[in-house]
């Protein structure tokens, strides 16, 4: 048997519907599924998911968290956007220009990172491309960079230090190119904040167990 549920909310949770942009036509199990996952995250609470093997558990916890997490970021960009009441004395058509101004800027912004984002994309790609033809002058690179390392060096852990643990993990995470499009949008090490205040959000996500095994 196949169970989807938060407790006390399992009829509740399949009732709405969404469009998880699933890549095929969801069965009403999936639909129940990702319907669950979605609440829960949405609650911060935490979910136990049993279904059969083979049902799409894995597409259907992808699909479901990622549609959360796409409306949770929209939602917090058009709450950035919203001042509430206007209690200055500017007029209301001068608080409206400012909002107008400020979406553009971030638009702007997040466009201007795509835009980065999808050259970087692209160039790791062409050099994969090129890899898996059999560019021997790019393996050779590559090979003779690994090769100038001692051998033993390259496996050497650098030394433990708790305080700076974060910021050179998290630094460390990203390419260089990435670090620099990063810092540019003002998102790069410098300005991270707080490793627990930043992931608060994407947690949300991980806050609950997917239990896998077949039953
Ligand atoms: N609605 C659907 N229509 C057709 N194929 C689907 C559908 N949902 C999932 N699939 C396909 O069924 C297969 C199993 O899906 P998935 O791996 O998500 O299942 P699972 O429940 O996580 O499996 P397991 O229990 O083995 O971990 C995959 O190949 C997936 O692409």
């Amino acid at each position: 048997m196949a169970e989807a549920g938060v407790a006390g909310e399992k009829d509740g949770a399949a009732e709405i519907s969404r469009d998880f942009h699933h890549p095929y036509t969801p069965y009403d199990i999936q639909e129940t599924f990702m319907n669950t996952v979605y609440e829960v995250l949405e609650g911060g609470k935490v979910g136990i998911l049993e279904s059969p093997t083979g049902t799409g558990k894995s597409l259907s916890l992808i699909c479901g968290s990622l549609t959360w997490l796409r409306d949770y970021k929209r939602n917090t960009f058009e709450g950035g956007l919203n001042w509430g009441q206007n209690d200055s004395n500017e007029p209301e058509w001068v608080i409206e220009q400012t909002k107008a101004r400020k979406r553009r800027e971030m638009l702007r912004g997040r466009e201007e990172m795509e835009t980065r984002l999808a050259k970087i994309r692209a160039k790791e790609k062409a050099q994969k491309t090129k890899y898996l033809k059999g560019d021997q002058e790019f393996k050779r690179r590559k090979t003779e960079r690994v090769d100038d390392q001692d051998d033993e060096e390259q496996f050497v852990l650098d030394d433990y230090d708790s305080d700076t643990e974060v910021s050179q993990n998290r630094s460390g995470f990203y390419s260089a190119a990435t670090l620099e499009l990063m810092e540019k949008m003002g998102m790069g090490p410098s300005a991270l904040k707080p490793l627990e205040e930043e992931a608060e959000d994407e947690i949300k996500m991980m806050r609950y167990k997917l239990r896998t095994s077949n039953i």
